[in-house]
C-alpha cells in the first residue's frame, strides 16, 4: 500500500475512509510489498536491494528457537534502524514494571470503577497507566496490566516497547496501531497484538479511546491446544488478521519513545520510521474479532474450567502455568441441568484480573461496570456475589442466553502487585468485600 493510501485510511474522519488491508492466518509466513519487486525473491540480504533499500533482520525469538516456535521478519526500508540519536529520559508517569513493590500486595480482593479520563491532549504514550505487574521484564518472565486513556493521535513521534508484547483490548474508541509491518485498526470487541519491539505510532480515528493492555514479558502469545476439541474451534488460526507492508518517507523533526527496563527514553529521529517498503516473515503485529471466537461449553451438566474461553496463551517455562492466559466471556448459551451455571466459588493458584468491555458479566449483578476492573490475586476467595447466587439457586434450568456483553480475564501464574496509582485510585471500590456480605449460613442438619 503505498503512502497516498495510509493518508486516505488516516482520514476516516473526513469520510473517506479507505479500507485496510490484511493478511489472514496466525503467525503466517507472510510476504507483502508496497512497491512491485521490492521484495527479494529467493534470498533474504541480496548484495543490493531492489530501489535502494536496505535490509534488516528483527528476530522475536532467538535464533536457536525451535522452527515451529522460530518467528522472525526481514525488512526492506529506506533507512536502517541503526541510524540515530542518544536518547535522554522522558517521564514515565504512570507506567510501571515488573519487578516493581510500590505498596504491600494486598490480602483483599480489589475491584475499580472506570477510571477517569485523561487530562485533554493525552496521547497513548502518555496515557498508559499500570495497574498491577509480576515477574521480571528482563528476566522475561510475568506481565504488566495497564489501562490506557488517550484523547490526541501520535503524530510526530513514535513508540517501541523493548520489554513486552502488547495486547491492546479497546474499550471505548478505535485504536489504529500505524507500525513497522503496516497499519491496523483495533474497535472495542476486538483485540491487537504489537510484537515486542516494533515501532508505532498509536491514532485514534474516532476520538478518545481507552481500554486495556497486558505487556507480556515471556514467550509470545499463541492459540492454545485444542485437546480433545479436536481441530477447530475457540479462535481460529484464519480468523487473526496481519497488516500489508505501507510504508512513509517523511523526514522531518520527530521523536521516538522506547520503553527499556521499565523506563521510558526519547531520542529525535529526523524521519518516520515506519519506512518499511517490503516485509516477509512470522513476526508481525496482527488483530481478532472477539465475536468470532467459537464459544464451547457444557452441553449436559456442572460449570466447566474456564480454560476453554482460552484466546491465546503465553506459556511460561512450566507446561500448563501460563504466564498469562487471555481469556473472553462471550455471549453464549447456558443449558447445564440440576447446575449452579454461573461461575462457582473458587480460590485460585492463579491470578485473575478482569475487565469488562460492554453489558454485565454474568458472575456480577452489581459493581463490575464496562471499562472497570477487578483483581482476585492468588487465593483470594471470589464467585458470585449474593444477588447473583440467589438468582442463579432458584431458576428455573431452561436453555437461556447470556447476551450483549463480553467481559474478559488476564490470567497469570504470578501474583500481581497492584500498583500506588491502582491502591490510591479514587476508583478503587472500598466495600467490594460487602458483595459476598449477605452470604448467610444456610445449613438445616439435614439432607
Ligand atoms: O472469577 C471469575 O469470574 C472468572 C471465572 C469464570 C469462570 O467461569 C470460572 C472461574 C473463574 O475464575
Ligand atoms: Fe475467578
Amino acid at each position: 500500500m503505498p503512502v497516498s493510501d495510509i493518508a486516505d485510511g488516516r482520514s476516516a474522519a473526513a469520510g473517506t475512509t479507505t479500507a485496510l488491508a490484511y493478511q489472514t492466518g496466525f503467525g503466517n509466513e507472510f510476504a507483502t510489498e508496497a512497491l512491485p519487486g521490492a521484495l527479494p525473491v529467493g534470498r533474504n540480504s541480496p548484495q543490493k536491494p531492489a530501489y535502494g533499500l536496505y535490509a534488516e533482520l528483527l528476530s522475536g525469538t532467538s535464533f536457536l528457537a525451535p522452527r515451529a516456535l522460530n518467528r522472525r521478519t526481514w525488512f526492506y526500508r529506506i533507512r536502517p534502524s541503526a541510524k540515530g540519536t542518544p536518547f535522554r529520559p522522558y517521564p514515565t508517569a504512570l507506567w510501571r514494571n515488573g519487578p516493581t513493590e510500590e505498596v504491600p500486595v494486598p490480602a483483599d480482593r480489589l475491584r475499580w470503577n472506570r477510571f477517569a479520563p485523561p487530562k485533554a491532549g493525552t496521547d497513548f504514550v502518555d496515557g498508559v497507566a499500570t495497574l498491577a505487574v509480576n515477574g521480571d521484564a528482563a528476566m522475561q518472565a510475568g506481565m504488566g496490566v495497564h489501562i490506557y486513556r488517550a484523547d490526541t493521535s501520535m503524530a510526530d513521534r513514535f513508540f517501541a516497547n523493548h520489554d513486552g508484547e502488547m495486547l491492546f483490548v479497546p474499550q471505548t474508541g478505535r485504536l489504529r496501531l500505524a507500525t513497522e509491518m503496516g497499519i491496523l485498526d483495533a474497535r472495542p470487541g476486538e483485540i491487537a497484538v504489537l510484537p515486542r519491539g516494533v515501532r508505532c505510532r498509536v491514532e485514534l480515528p474516532d476520538g478518545p479511546s481507552y481500554g486495556y493492555i497486558a505487556e507480556n514479558y515471556g514467550m509470545h502469545l499463541r492459540l492454545p491446544e485444542l485437546g480433545p476439541f479436536g481441530s477447530n474451534g475457540l479462535a481460529n488460526a484464519r480468523d487473526f488478521e496481519s497488516p500489508v507492508a505501507a510504508y512513509e518517507d517523511r523526514s522531518g523533526d520527530f521523536r521516538l519513545v522506547v520503553k527499556v527496563a521499565g523506563r521510558l527514553w526519547e531520542c529525535d529521529i529526523d524521519r518516520s520510521p515506519l519506512d518499511v517498503v517490503a516485509w516477509h516473515g512470522n513476526l508481525a503485529p496482527y488483530r481478532y474479532d472477539l465475536a468470532r471466537f467459537n464459544v464451547m461449553g457444557t452441553v449436559s451438566f456442572d460449570h466447566p474450567d474456564p480454560s476453554i474461553y482460552t484466546v491465546l496463551t503465553a506459556p511460561s517455562d512450566t507446561h500448563g502455568w501460563a504466564n498469562i492466559d487471555f481469556v473472553i466471556f462471550a455471549p453464549r448459551w447456558m443449558v447445564a441441568e440440576d447446575t449452579f451455571r454461573p461461575p462457582w466459588f473458587h480460590r485460585n493458584v492463579m491470578s485473575e484480573f478482569m475487565g469488562l468491555i460492554h453489558g454485565q458479566y454474568d458472575s456480577r449483578a452489581e459493581g463490575f461496570m464496562p471499562g472497570g476492573a477487578s483483581l482476585h490475586n492468588a487465593f483470594g476467595p471470589h464467585g458470585p456475589d449474593q444477588a447473583t447466587f440467589q438468582k442463579a439457586s432458584d431458576a428455573a434450568l431452561a436453555p437461556h442466553k447470556i447476551d450483549n456483553t463480553l467481559a474478559f480475564m488476564f490470567e497469570t501464574r504470578y501474583a500481581l502487585k497492584p500498583t500506588r496509582f491502582a491502591m490510591d485510585a479514587p476508583e478503587l471500590q472500598a466495600d467490594y468485600h460487602k458483595t459476598w456480605d449477605g452470604l448467610a449460613a444456610r445449613f438445616t442438619g439435614k439432607p
